[in-house]
């Protein structure tokens, strides 16, 4: 569905200052697979999208987007795509449901489809109550939703999410997600999507995208990239005082830690021990018990599964989280980026 080889956008700020947005991207997406695209502020998310929807042009590489390229054949790509950007789409002084019946008139559907699928997708996304107001009376959420209907009004195979559910409140995201998620089991729809909420990612996505600095550093399951990047973390804190053999009891206790699978940077702070391991929930029981032969009392044992937050951690060394992030680097010794599309991370 979509297939990149070196894409690469750069933009020519002044004579001195170019900014390197993207650098290179090589993207696979399988039909019906549903990606998220992850990475700090700046890191180049919105570009790639704006490339893969036709709305910049690359400036090296290629992308071939549900059937057509995006530089030779930019027409087909946006009659089979549907595109949700950062910003509301809708027009204020429309009422809900002409602005859908618009929208799917300037993709070239007859009057009666433009009416039905407005129908539907009035339905769809909860907002037939909603269909005579303004969309300038709609709260953030509902026009999210209204976003989100006016990117499905063609029935495009495949749908681009920038940032779906930024500002909307816990209840709302998750109602956008059920539909979102029930529209795509309908139609089968292959939708690629960025955010800042890992855990949006981490429980939506099929597949985790991590982009920094313009270059794709990471890309498989969300699982397998807290399996393989980050791992389960153990924590213990040890309660008897002493070890029999004169030791402290968490030195004694971090000594067995090590004795488990894939046990890796073992730290003792007081009486807390903690380590990286293959599998902590598994591990608990084990060092319970090896503890408890070696006379040692174990007070608390805590199993800490990763986030996507711990693999950006360990790819990069800076938070997702971290507000301030880095942004592209630039041609200016100074790297004085525009960066006018910071935000700040969930
Ligand atoms: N039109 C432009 N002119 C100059 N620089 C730009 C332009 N558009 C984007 N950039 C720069 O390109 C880099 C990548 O921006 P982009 O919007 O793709 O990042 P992003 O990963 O989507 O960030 P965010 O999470 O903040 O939306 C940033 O440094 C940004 O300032």
């Amino acid at each position: 569905m979509i297939r990149t080889r070196g894409l690469t956008k750069d933009f020519v700020v002044s004579r001195t200052e170019t900014v390197h947005a993207v650098r290179g991207i090589d993207l696979d997406v399988a039909p019906g697979e549903l990606v998220a695209v992850l990475g700090p502020n700046g890191a180049g998310k919105t570009t790639t999208m704006r490339m893969l929807t036709t709305l910049i042009r690359p400036t090296a590489g290629s992308a071939v987007v549900a059937g057509a390229d995006v530089s030779t054949d930019p027409g087909t790509v946006r009659r089979n795509i549907g595109y949700v950007g950062q910003g509301n789409g809708a027009g204020h002084v429309q009422r809900a449901a002409d602005e859908l019946t618009v929208q799917g008139r300037v993709y070239g559907l007859d009057a009666r489809t433009a009416r039905r699928r407005t129908d539907e997708l009035l339905d769809a996304l909860d907002l037939r109550p909603l269909a005579r107001r303004k969309v300038s009376d709609l709260s953030g959420g509902q026009r999210r939703r209204l976003d989100v209907a006016l990117g499905l009004v063609h029935a495009p195979q495949l749908l681009f999410l920038d940032e779906p559910s930024t500002g909307l409140d816990p209840h709302t995201r998750a109602n956008l997600w059920e539909h979102i998620l029930r529209l795509r089991a309908e139609h089968g729809m292959t939708i690629v999507l960025t955010t800042h909420y890992l855990d949006e990612a981490d429980t939506m996505a099929e597949r985790v995208v991590v982009v920094d600095h313009g270059r794709v550093i990471a890309d498989d399951t969300a699982d397998a990239l807290k399996r393989d990047l980050a791992g389960d973390r153990l924590v213990l804190r040890a309660g008897a005082p002493g070890a029999p053999d004169g030791r402290s009891a968490a030195a004694a206790l971090a000594a067995l830690v090590t004795r488990l699978p894939g046990a890796r940077d073992v730290t003792v702070d007081g009486p807390v021990v903690e380590a990286r391991v293959a599998d902590a929930a598994a591990a608990v029981p084990q060092v319970v018990v090896a503890a408890a032969s070696a006379g040692l009392t174990v007070a608390s044992a805590q199993a800490v599964r990763p986030t996507l937050d711990d693999v950006f951690l360990a790819l990069t060394g800076r938070s997702l989280r971290d507000e301030g992030a880095p942004a592209a680097p630039t041609d200016d010794p100074a790297d004085a980026t525009t960066d006018s599309t910071r935000k700040d991370a969930a």
